[in-house]
């Protein structure tokens, strides 16, 4: 099993890049895990006070649960990710039964922050943008997709995002084995990521 890890700050472009990579891939050979399937189960709070959870810092992630389900992979195990609602910031009820692959792709934020969880990976990406552009993409994003307005996106990119990503996101570049620009979209990046992943495959 080849695990990859694919990490960077929000917006830079991680989901897009892993769809890129997929895209093309035999089907049934890769799997995706998102680490935003790992927020904390937070069902004993209130919505207002789940809103003003720090979603940006690495306690947020249930990371026992996630190194406990990549080990259970490498097993050759099923294993049930669940799936989070950026709605009603929490865990839903769902599960996605997640089969074990060929090839496993582990994305998020703070992926490479966790000492177990990036010694499990074979190859290690930084998916990088622009702090200006990654703003527009959340933006854009999160009014389109996740229920937010203007004001709530700004002002959780002052008080936690741009902190977070200075203190915990932006250092574990250093861990990267490949650093992926993506200020625009980085056809040559993603081809060489997938022959990678070809070779593995054969
Ligand atoms: N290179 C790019 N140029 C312009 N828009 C992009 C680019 N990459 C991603 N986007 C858009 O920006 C938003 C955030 O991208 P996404 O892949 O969800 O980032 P992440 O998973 O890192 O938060 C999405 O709406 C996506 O379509
Ligand atoms: N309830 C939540 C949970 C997380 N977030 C934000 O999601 C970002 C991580 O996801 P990406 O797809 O952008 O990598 C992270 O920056 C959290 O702030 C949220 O807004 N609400």
């Amino acid at each position: 099993m080849l695990i990859i890890g694919i990490a960077g700050g929000t917006g830079s472009g991680k989901t897009t890049v892993v769809n890129q990579i997929v895209q093309e891939l035999p089907e049934g050979e890769v799997t995706v895990i998102s680490q935003d399937s790992y927020y904390r189960d937070t069902s004993h709070l209130s919505y207002d006070e789940r809103v003003k959870i720090n979603f940006d810092h690495p306690k947020s992630i249930d990371f026992e649960l996630l190194c406990e389900h990549l080990d259970q992979l490498r097993a050759g195990e099923t294993i049930e990710q669940p799936v989070y609602s950026f709605v009603k910031h929490n865990r839903t009820s769902d599960k996605v039964i997640t089969h074990p692959r060929k090839v496993v792709i582990v994305e998020g934020i703070l992926i490479l922050t966790h000492p177990e969880i990036r010694d499990l990976f074979d190859v290690k990406i930084y998916v990088h943008a622009d702090s200006d552009e990654r703003l527009i993409r959340r933006l854009k994003r999160d009014i389109a997709e996740r229920g937010r307005d203007l004001e709530e996106v700004l002002t959780r990119y002052q008080t936690t995002l741009k902190p977070m990503h200075q203190q915990f996101i932006e250092p574990t570049k250093e861990y990267a084995d490949i650093i992926i620009p993506y200020n625009r979209y980085n056809t040559v990046a993603i081809d060489i990521v997938r022959s990678i992943i070809n070779e593995r495959l054969v």
